[in-house]
């Protein structure tokens, strides 16, 4: 028999009518939060796409668009929590007030990075959105402002969100089966 990417998903934990409320209540926000300043929303690949995207189209103001693509050192062994570039951004931030849109934060290591980044680089500002926190796992003391969900300690799969780079074609957010895992 065929093998559907569902038949892997134990629960789903957000679904798509929830994604796309959260993401509606986001671009509310920052809609009204940044009217007239004209930010730069960085998309951080690959997960961030699909909710970049929807949150972008529901904000009806002037912005711009860039991406960055990172990968972690093993993160939680460096003080510093550098994370490696792999692709940087093609705008300058210098003086620009800056959007990190993210899918999740876990550890906040990528976003802690980040934001240092950006700001050492002369940015005006930098504010974080994500669709998704996960609170009990995180190791750095960072603010985000603009948070979707709060979710417990799973690992989670769909609307970008990977388990070697498959189940991000998934239009909800759900939970693997554990068999999928071993
Ligand atoms: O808070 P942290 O512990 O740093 O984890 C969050 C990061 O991990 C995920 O990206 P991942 O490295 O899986 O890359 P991907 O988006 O390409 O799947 C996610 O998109 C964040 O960038
Ligand atoms: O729960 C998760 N799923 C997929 N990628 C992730 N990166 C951090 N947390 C997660």
């Amino acid at each position: 028999m065929k093998h559907e990417l569902e038949d892997d998903i134990l629960d789903v934990l957000v679904s798509k009518e929830e994604i796309q409320q959260c993401t509606q209540e986001l671009a509310d926000r920052l809609t009204e939060d940044y009217k007239g300043r004209r930010p730069l929303l960085i998309g951080i690949l690959k997960g961030a796409c699909p909710f970049l995207c929807d949150l972008m189209q529901a904000m009806p103001i002037d912005i711009s668009l860039d991406f960055m693509s990172v990968s972690s050192y093993g993160a939680s062994s460096s003080s510093t929590g550098e994370v490696r570039i792999l692709k940087d951004l093609d705008t300058s931030v210098q003086d620009r007030e800056i959007i990190i849109v993210e899918d999740i934060i876990d550890s906040g290591n990528t976003l802690f990075y980040l934001k240092n980044l950006l700001l050492s680089r002369g940015a005006k500002s930098v504010e974080l959105v994500t669709l998704l926190n996960k609170p009990d796992r995180r190791t750095r003391d960072i603010e985000v402002k603009y948070i979707g969900k709060s979710i417990p300690d799973h690992f989670v799969v769909g609307y970008g969100l990977d388990f070697n780079e498959t189940y991000r074609n998934l239009p909800y957010i759900g939970i693997l089966k554990p068999e999928v895992y071993s």
